[in-house]
């Protein structure tokens, strides 16, 4: 039997501002700090502890993980970080307020740009302020893997590799494995895993700062999963649906 944490990052500045960040690099706000450090309350008070932690090129990620595992007296633990694990690219929709958004287009239009499987934003010109063209990290990578836009269904597939490269492997070795990522980079890890269909992955939404702990079989396959603290993770899943509103 292998474990899973997912922890998605606690609340970021724009997150607290109701704007769309996807690949902007924002900082944790004071609150988000004190959620990350409550998930590592929640690891060391459920016994889970991690071997080794994955993250994404985000500072919101990797403050989380950090401020997680030191609160869990785990400061040390081998890192390995990924574009492949960044926040969904919210194209065009970066830096504009959500609830702006939803008045100016509609619900239909928001919804379908926030949550429908297969729709992506506008693309996001190189030359806007919340482009990530000329950004040092991405640098390396090939032109057509720098996403200018991307819907929940090109997050699947740019991560899915990592997660079949890179966590499976760490698994398979016995490790217990802790994700720090994203709202819709651990929507896209959760659907793979649960098996939500394109239409019900809709629905889904991820709480921040709250451990979500997967027993996985052989196959990698969920057995089981619970969020250390189920009535927070309830209360803060209806507040991330209800952004914009
Ligand atoms: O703005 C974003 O990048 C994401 C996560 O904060 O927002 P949403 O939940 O609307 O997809």
């Amino acid at each position: 039997m292998a474990t899973l944490v997912l922890l998605r990052h606690g609340e970021s500045d724009w997150n607290a501002k109701g704007l769309f960040t996807g690949w902007v690099d924002v900082s944790l706000s004071a609150k988000g700090e004190e959620e990350a450090r409550r998930g590592g309350r929640l690891l060391t008070e459920a016994g889970v502890l991690p071997d080794v932690v994955h993250t994404s090129l985000l500072v919101r990620a990797i403050q989380t993980a950090q401020l997680a595992l030191g609160t869990a007296g785990l400061a040390w633990l081998p890192v390995k970080r990924s574009w492949r694990l960044n926040e969904r690219h919210y194209g065009a929709l970066q830096g504009k307020n959500k609830a702006q958004t939803r008045e100016e287009f509609g619900e239909e239009q928001f919804m379908l740009w926030r949550r429908s499987y297969d729709t992506p934003p506008p693309p996001i010109a190189d030359d806007d302020e919340f482009s990530q063209a000329g950004d040092a990290r991405y640098a390396w990578l090939p032109d057509e893997l720098q996403p200018r836009t991307e819907c929940l269904k090109d997050v699947v597939d740019r991560m899915l590799p990592y997660w079949y490269d890179e966590i499976v492997p760490d698994l398979a070795a016995g490790r217990t494995v802790l994700v720090a990522a994203h709202g819709n980079s651990l929507r896209a890890l959760v659907k793979h895993l649960d098996g939500i269909s394109d239409a019900d992955i809709a629905g889904l939404n991820i709480p921040t700062g709250i451990p979500l702990v997967y027993d996985l079989d052989a196959d990698y396959k969920p057995v089981k999963s619970t969020y250390l603290d189920p009535d927070a993770a309830k209360a803060a899943i209806e507040a991330v649906a209800n952004q914009g509103r």
